[in-house]
């Protein structure tokens, strides 16, 4: 991929121009729409316009939208008398052709009554809401939910009510998430989904967006200064959890940390918002369980990550212009100027690396095959496919059971939670951080859930020793 050409000039109106022929032939008509109203509004050469237009019109033929391909015929032949350099007798059978559909679409309206044109399609899906009244202390969640905390098992959440089957309990944006480096050319930076037609940025050609509206997001925020260090990040073989750290810091500016600082180790009071830094720097570490190896390891990988910090020019709140490399970082000198700073944003970052190890979600796309045209026979051949990294605040705050009462999936970046069964009032609802009962032994899922989470499963399945499915018999079915 190549660079895009800058913002707002005529060579970006004219690739514009291109990609709708091109997105014609594919039939992505709305894209064609889109990628025409952008090529206008940065200024494509009039003498061309004719082509556009006439292109918009057809399409909005074939997409019934009667109406608005009215205006666009008479668009056409405004344009055609500004087509100078367009053959005469070409430009002449154009302004007939379009003339000619100017008057079927005018009868055939009339007749019809003048009906209203179809709404546009939206590409998006809406953002998920949840149905019934959100929790007024913890807002992802919905009021079923409430958070308790226990000494042994710290907080997790209990349900105020009778929750029913299928009842969604969570629609959570993440406070930060970090798209899988093989994704980045195929799905949007920001919001995860897959991109029918690219929005690249236009500094770099690292990463792309779905829409407009997410690339200037994203460059508002934290791609401003994570542009040229992206690659670097990559080569580093880091893992997303490492750029899911960094992110938790380029989203927001230098001085919404410095503002906040001094009250992050104190207990937050009121509102549990997902974009409150301080919830998640209080989420769950086990600081004082961790070895001097650990804490060794995860400081030298927030040494390389608060210098790539530096180089961004986040700290002078400067965004970098031109690709790093590992030379530049290995041979930088500490700089007295940003002493405080590299000491301040390397404990956040080493802070933010022990968070995640045990807060971090996976996101998936669940992926299945189109179906073959005349076959009317379903097979449930969709597959989960790891996407993402990311951290949900509130969803964090649920514990594990190996008989889970809730299951989660994805909506764009929104994570979105059910219940799975009948939960009764007071009951703990809990999530599953990996091994359900049914198909791994206790020992195994014991072992796995100390060794990646850090605590001893004392869920029903565990303590009453439940068997796995194989090891039910028929009988042991039938009598329980
Ligand atoms: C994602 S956090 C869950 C929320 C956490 N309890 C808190 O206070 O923020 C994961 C951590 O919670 C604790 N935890 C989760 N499930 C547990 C369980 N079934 N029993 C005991 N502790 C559990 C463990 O310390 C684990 O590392």
């Amino acid at each position: 991929m190549t660079f895009m050409p800058d913002k707002e000039t005529e060579e970006l109106s004219i690739l514009y121009a291109n990609r709708s022929a091109a997105l014609n032939h594919l039939q992505q008509y709305e894209d064609v729409l889109e990628d025409i109203r952008k090529c206008i509004s940065l200024g494509y050469p009039r003498h061309l316009r004719y082509k556009v237009f006439e292109r918009r019109a057809r399409t909005l033929l074939v997409l019934k939208r009667n109406q608005e391909a009215i205006s666009a015929f008479q668009d056409t032949i405004t344009a055609l008398d500004e087509a100078n350099k367009f053959d005469k007798e070409k430009r002449q059978k154009m302004r007939t052709d379009s003339k000619l559909m100017l008057e079927i679409l005018n009868k055939g309206l009339t007749l019809a009554g003048n009906p209203k044109d179809p709404e546009p399609l939206k590409r998006k899906p809406p953002k998920p809401k949840l149905p019934g009244k959100n929790n007024r202390e913890y807002p992802a969640a919905s009021d079923a939910i409430q958070i308790d905390y226990e000494e042994s098992r710290g907080r997790f959440a209990t349900a105020t009510r009778d929750i029913k089957v299928g009842e969604m309990l969570l629609v959570e944006k993440p406070h930060s998430g970090v798209l899988l480096a093989e994704y980045s050319k195929t799905h949007c930076q920001h919001c995860f989904v897959k991109c029918p037609i690219l929005v690249p940025c236009p500094k770099c050609p690292n990463v792309i967006f779905c829409s407009e509206k997410c690339l200037e997001a994203a460059q508002k925020s934290y791609h401003a200064y994570e542009c040229h260090i992206v690659p670097l990040l990559w080569k580093s073989g880091c893992s997303v959890t490492c750029f899911i750290a960094l992110r938790m810091i380029t989203q927001n500016k230098k001085e919404y940390f410095t503002k906040i600082v001094s009250e992050l180790d104190s207990k937050s009071s009121g509102v549990y918002k997902t974009d409150d830094y301080k919830n998640i720097y209080n989420l769950v570490s086990h600081e004082d369980k961790r070895t001097k190896q650990d804490f060794l390891h995860r400081t030298q990988m927030a040494a390389f990550l608060v210098k790539l910090l530096e180089v961004s020019g986040y700290f002078e709140g400067k965004p970098r212009s031109k690709p790093v490399d590992f030379d530049e970082i290995k041979s930088m000198a500490v700089d007295d100027k940003h002493k405080n700073d590299l000491a301040l944003f390397g404990g956040l970052i080493l802070k933010n690396l022990q968070v995640l190890q045990f807060n971090a979600h996976e996101v998936f796309e669940l992926q299945c095959p189109r179906p073959k045209p005349g076959k009317n026979i379903i097979k449930h051949t969709g597959k989960s496919v790891f996407l993402a990294g990311a951290v949900f605040p509130t969803l964090a705050l649920f514990n594990h059971s190996c008989e889970p009462s809730v299951v989660r999936y994805f909506c764009g970046p929104y994570i979105i939670i059910r219940a799975v069964k009948n939960i009764n009032k007071g009951e703990e609802v809990s999530e599953n951080y990996g091994p359900i009962f049914t198909t791994v032994p206790k020992e195994k899922r014991q072992a796995e859930l100390k060794e990646q989470y850090w605590f001893d499963c004392n869920c029903i399945p565990c303590k009453d020793n439940w068997p796995t499915y194989q090891e039910m018999t028929e009988n042991y079915m039938r009598f329980k």
